[in-house]
C-alpha cells in the first residue's frame, strides 16, 4: 500500500481512500470534552448530515475501557473501581484502532454504557472513513505510541470546582450513581489521578482551551483551521500536489501577565508557511489583539 505526503492512501488495487487527519482531545473528566467536540461538529455543518456522508467524526476513548469482571463491576458499583487510571483502558486496541482508522478502514466501535460499566455493543459506533476524526479522552495523551499518531492535540482546561460542580449532577441523573459512590469515587480515584496522569499531559497539547465550550474564541479559531484543512484536502484531491499546511500551534491560556486586564491575543502567522514539523515561528507577523501563539506545525507522516 502507497501511502503519500497528502490525504489519500493509495491501495494495490488502485482505489484511493481518504487519510484521515487525527485530532485527539484530551482534559480531565466534565472538562467539556465532548461539549467542545460537539461544537465542532455542529460549527462545521456535520451534526445534521447523514453519518456515512460526514467529514467530522468524534469517537470518545471510553470505548475502549476494558471489560470487567463480576468482582469489579460490584467494586464499580460502589465508586470503588478506577476507571482514571490508564490501566483501565486497552491501550492496544485502542492503538490498532486509530491505525486502521488512519488508514481508511471502516471500523466498528462499541458504545459505552455508564449504568453498568459496560462496553455497549448494541450501540455500535461504524466509523466511515472522514477527512478529520476528533478522538476525546481523559487519557488520549497519556500513551506516547497513541500520543504520536495525532496530528493535532486539543487540551480543554476547565477548574477542578467546576468540573466537579459538574460531574456529580451529571453522573446522578444521567449515569445512574448515588451521591455516595460519586464523591467516594471522586476522591478516591478521580482527583489524584487527574493529578498524576492526566494534567501532566497537558504539556503535549499545541492548542489548550481554557474553559472548555464557554470559549467560543478558540474554538472558532479551530473550527476556521478545519475549515482550511478540508478546503486544501477536496483542493489537493481536484490535482493540487500541495501538502496541508497547518499553521497554527496555540497556547490559550489566560493571560496572567497583564493581571487579566487586557485579554488580548497575539497570533503570529509565519511569512512563508514550511512543512518542518515544530518548527518555531521565528520570522512571523503578529495580530493583536489576542491571547495565542502561533507557531507551525505540519502533518506529520
Ligand atoms: N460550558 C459549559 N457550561 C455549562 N455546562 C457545561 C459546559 N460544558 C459542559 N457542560 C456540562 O458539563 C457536563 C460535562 O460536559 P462534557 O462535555 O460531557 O465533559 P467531558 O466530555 O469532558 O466529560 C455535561 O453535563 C455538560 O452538559
Ligand atoms: O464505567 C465508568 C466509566 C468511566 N467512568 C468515569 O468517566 C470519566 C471519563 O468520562 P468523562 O466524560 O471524561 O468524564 C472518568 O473520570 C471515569 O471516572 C465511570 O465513572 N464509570
Amino acid at each position: 500500500m502507497d501511502m503519500d505526503h497528502a490525504h489519500t492512501l493509495s491501495l494495490p488495487n488502485g482505489d484511493v481512500v481518504k487519510k484521515p487527519f487525527l485530532i485527539g482531545v484530551a482534559g480531565g473528566t466534565a472538562s467539556g470534552k465532548s461539549t467542545v467536540c460537539k461544537k465542532i461538529m455542529t460549527e462545521l455543518g456535520q451534526t445534521d448530515m447523514d453519518h456515512t456522508q460526514r467529514q467530522v467524526v468524534t469517537i470518545s476513548q471510553d470505548s475502549f475501557y476494558r471489560e470487567l469482571t463480576a468482582a469489579e463491576k460490584a467494586k464499580a458499583f460502589q465508586g470503588l473501581y478506577n476507571f482514571d487510571h490508564p490501566d483501565a483502558f486497552d491501550e492496544q486496541l485502542m492503538y490498532d484502532t486509530l491505525e486502521a482508522i488512519l488508514k481508511g478502514v471502516k471500523v466498528e466501535i462499541p458504545g459505552y454504557d455508564y449504568k453498568t460499566n459496560s462496553l455497549d455493543y448494541e450501540n455500535k459506533l461504524t466509523i466511515y472513513p472522514a477527512d478529520v476524526v476528533l478522538f476525546e479522552g481523559i487519557l488520549v495523551f497519556y500513551f506516547p505510541k497513541i500520543r504520536d499518531l495525532f496530528h493535532m492535540k486539543l487540551f480543554v482546561d476547565t477548574d477542578s470546582d467546576t468540573r466537579l460542580a459538574r460531574r456529580v449532577p451529571r453522573d446522578i441523573n444521567e449515569r445512574g450513581r448515588d451521591l455516595d459512590a460519586v464523591l467516594t469515587q471522586y476522591m478516591t480515584f478521580v482527583k489524584p489521578a487527574f493529578e498524576e496522569f492526566c494534567s501532566p499531559t497537558k504539556k503535549f497539547a499545541d492548542v489548550i482551551i481554557p474553559r472548555g465550550a464557554d470559549n467560543t474564541v478558540a474554538i472558532d479559531l479551530i473550527v476556521q483551521h478545519i475549515r482550511d484543512l478540508l478546503n486544501s484536502q477536496s483542493s489537493s484531491r481536484k490535482g493540487s500536489s500541495s501538502n496541508i499546511q497547518i499553521n497554527m500551534n496555540v497556547d490559550l491560556q489566560k493571560n496572567n501577565e497583564t493581571g487579566g486586564k487586557k485579554s488580548g491575543l497575539v497570533v503570529k502567522i509565519p511569512h512563508t508557511p514550511t512543512t518542518a514539523s515544530n518548527s518555531s515561528c521565528s520570522s512571523a507577523s503578529t495580530i493583536t489583539p489576542t491571547n495565542i501563539k502561533m507557531g507551525s506545525f505540519s502533518r506529520p507522516h
